[in-house]
């Protein structure tokens, strides 16, 4: 029986069982002790602050109270952020995701994306004259991109904006319906600016889209200004607390000063001057493609706490009759769904901080002006950011299942976490494309490979002997398998240029040889993300130092990782018999061992995460497993249940009953 107070008794003795201490992990994940106790102290000044408390929850609130109230809370995250000095992206990040939990910010834009590209795409004078403004919020701006009629093929657009040399302005034009800017978030009803892509035009050439600054809105009425169509694009699959919205421009002047010219310029008399390469100009996408690692890491990372604690706590179904009912996570079916997501989410997470990392190093040698790095960080932020949205939205979605019938419920949180982060997916780059982006480097590398050249470190896995074997015996050893991924990876990224190859053979063009391919260069760039995740998993766990049962611990779970992955996709890894059938036994028979060694440590491998409930806002995740009196809380707490007969009863339950339909016929 559960008890209804104190920790649940199923939960207190998984935490008694684990063979590690999860402190430990936490300071691993989080990268050491001090940083542990910062993060909890950011997250506790959230959640100790009676101000986030005072809403009604999310999922009782209208779309427009979702804006309103996650409004309010994101003004005033901006405002707690300067009084406590908060200036690095890592505290204001903790901070938030306490304060306003999967809730995504009407002034989420003007932070992750304007500003940044203020800061990395305009001039000194430029940074001057708008960073202080946006820095106190009279300039509230947003990046429109995407049109109605373009999102992924940027270079299709149809914004345009033509320089008059005479008055030293821009007219930027919505010449057609499809170029009304469509997506943006923040635009609807929040930004009084945006930085909008549009082609430009000067001495009657076109020079390709590039960014200008326009005022939108009146900065004392907010009135929309001549020339201006704004408005929301109305409710959305998620993202109700954003006013995503549609941009209209009809010659709209603005000053020459307002192109960002950092890198490129249009000179007073109108002569255009190109950047150092014009990919630059696509920088704010690779800012934010890199964060999404972390982010969708995170999603799956709490969807795996809520699921594993859930799961230890339920119990159902007496396994011999008459016995006592079974804890779910006892099932060999549920801890297959679960553990490998599990696993999942910490190598995602080391893949976000890899990527933080190599993002920050990157852009300070490209800021320095060597650029030489901008192919690699652009296929590498693409390729994580497509392989972690799909593989953490996919996960959470199956966390849910998990759940059965309660998952269903917005009691279970899990809902909330997943219209967060599967338009990550989408956004920034639809998942498919950027994958494709990833195919185009693996082709070039490919190439380079066939000429003999160098290549960089983490592509020399491709002059690999594909006629070898695997390695893989008994032991199952982590070299073996990131061999075994790589193997496959450079198998298929062979096998995708040969079908180019083959194609051109028979007379067909390059780009109709590209798009006869696709689907096997997307299946070479997915294996080559998912080698990629592996060897960063397998590296971070054998070179990092650790507590030593922590690293035992860990070591089960990237096995974990690395033989699910591979028993999953068998397809891809024993098309050229690298495999035995004997080797397939022995994974599959390991796969089975390592979901029972990772049982006794499944909580402590989530509350190793380190999640307090208020972030979770899960009945069923919550720390102390008592989900059944959460749940029945929960369910009196609805608004359906403030008055005990509904007037919908007067007005139509009760008239039907009696046979009377007359109120249908007024409509
Ligand atoms: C361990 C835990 C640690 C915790 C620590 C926590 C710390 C965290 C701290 C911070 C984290 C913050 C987390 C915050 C979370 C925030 C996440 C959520 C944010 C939500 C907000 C999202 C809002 C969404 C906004 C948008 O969607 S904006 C619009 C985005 N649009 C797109 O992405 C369009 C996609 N299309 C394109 O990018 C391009 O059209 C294209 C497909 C790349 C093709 O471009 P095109 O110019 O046509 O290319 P080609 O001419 O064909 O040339 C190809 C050529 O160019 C190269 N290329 C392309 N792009 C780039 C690039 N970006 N850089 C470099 N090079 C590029 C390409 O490689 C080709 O090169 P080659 O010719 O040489 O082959
Ligand atoms: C919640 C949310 C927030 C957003 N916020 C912003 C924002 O702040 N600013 C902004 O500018 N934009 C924003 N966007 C827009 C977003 O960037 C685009 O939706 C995205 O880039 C995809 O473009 P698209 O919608 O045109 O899709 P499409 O390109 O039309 O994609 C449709 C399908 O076509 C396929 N496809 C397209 N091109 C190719 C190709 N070359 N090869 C193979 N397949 C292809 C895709 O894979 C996909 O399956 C947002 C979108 C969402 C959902």
């Amino acid at each position: 029986m559960a008890t209804t107070t104190g920790v649940n008794s199923d939960l207190a003795k998984e935490r008694n069982n684990s063979t590690f201490d999860v402190e430990e992990l936490s300071n691993f994940i989080y990268r050491g002790p001090e940083k542990v106790k910062r993060r909890r102290y950011l997250h506790n000044l959230a959640t100790k602050d009676p101000f986030f408390r005072k809403f009604k929850p999310w999922a009782f609130q209208t779309r427009e109270e979702q804006y309103e109230i996650c409004l309010q809370k994101h003004l005033y995250i901006n405002k707690k952020c300067k009084e406590l000095n908060l200036t690095e992206p890592v505290d204001k990040f903790f901070y938030t995701e306490a304060a306003a939990p999967h809730e995504n910010s009407p002034i989420g834009l003007h932070t992750v994306m304007f500003i940044p590209t203020i800061e990395k795409q305009g001039t000194e004078e430029q940074k001057k004259r708008w960073l202080p403004l946006a820095e106190s919020l009279k300039m509230i701006g947003t990046y429109a991109q995407t049109e109605m009629g373009h999102g992924t093929f940027i270079r299709g657009l149809e914004t345009t904006a033509t320089y008059d040399p005479r008055t030293r302005e821009f007219i930027l034009n919505s010449p057609t319906i499809t170029s009304m800017k469509y997506w943006p978030g923040n635009l609807g009803k929040t930004t009084n600016h945006c930085l909008v892509m549009a082609q430009l035009y000067t001495q009657g050439k076109n020079c390709g889209i590039h960014m200008f600054m326009v005022q939108i809105r009146d900065l004392e009425t907010h009135m929309p200004l001549a020339g201006i169509e704004v408005g929301d694009i109305g409710p959305k699959f998620g993202y109700g607390t954003n006013d995503n919205g549609f941009l209209r421009l009809s010659n709209v002047r603005i000053p020459r000063e307002n192109m960002l010219m950092r890198y490129s310029k249009v000179l007073e008399d109108g002569t255009y001057v190109k950047p150092p390469n014009a990919k630059i100009a696509y920088g704010s996408m690779v800012l934010v493609r890199a964060a999404i690692v972390t982010d969708a890491a995170r999603a799956l990372a709490q969807a795996c706490v809520i699921s594993i604690r859930y799961s230890a706590v339920r119990r159902q179904t007496e396994v011999s009759p008459g016995g006592e009912e079974a804890q779910i996570i006892d099932y060999q079916t549920q801890q297959y769904r679960l553990f490998p997501l599990l696993a999942t989410s910490y190598a995602m997470y080391f893949a976000g901080r890899f990527m933080y990392d190599f993002y920050l190093k990157t852009t300070a040698e490209i800021e320095g002006g060597n650029l030489d790095s901008m192919p690699q960080l652009h296929a590498i932020s693409a390729g994580l950011k497509a392989f972690s949205s799909w593989m953490c939205s996919a996960g959470v979605e199956t966390c849910r299942l998990c759940c059965g019938g309660h998952g269903y419920s917005h009691a279970s949180g899990l809902p909330k976490i997943y219209i967060d982060v599967v338009p990550g997916c989408t956004y920034e780059g639809e998942n498919n494309v950027m994958m494709l982006q990833v195919a185009r480097f693996l082709m070039k590398m490919y190439g380079k490979l066939q000429n003999g050249e160098a290549l960089p470190t983490f592509m020399q896995y491709m002059s690999t002997d594909l006629n070898k074997k695997s390695c893989m015996t008994e032991e199952v050893a982590l070299n073996c398998l990131v061999m075994a991924y790589e193997h496959r990876a450079a198998r298929m990224i062979r096998d995708a240029a040969a079908s180019m190859e083959k194609l051109v053979q028979s007379g067909k063009s390059p780009v109709e040889a590209w798009n006869g391919s696709t689907v096997m260069l997307t299946w070479a760039a997915i294996a080559h993300c998912h080698a990629f995740v592996t060897k960063l998993f397998v590296e971070t766990v054998v070179k990092s130092r650790m507590d030593s049962k922590v690293q035992s611990a860990l070591t089960s779970l990237c096995k974990l990782y690395a033989v699910h992955g591979i028993v999953e996709n068998l397809g891809g890894f024993i098309q050229d018999q690298f495999f035995d059938s004997k080797q397939v036994k022995i994974l599959q028979k390991k796969l089975m061992q390592l979901l029972a060694e990772i049982r006794p440590n499944a909580v402590a491998f989530v509350d190793a995460f380190d999640y307090p409930d208020e972030v979770l806002q899960s009945c069923l995740g919550r720390y102390d497993g008592q989900v059944y009196q959460a749940l029945y809380d929960y369910a009196k707490s609805s608004p359906m249940n403030e008055k005990e007969v509904l007037d919908s009863y007067y007005k139509y339950i009760k008239p039907a009953q009696n046979g009377k339909y007359q109120q249908y016929s007024k409509l």
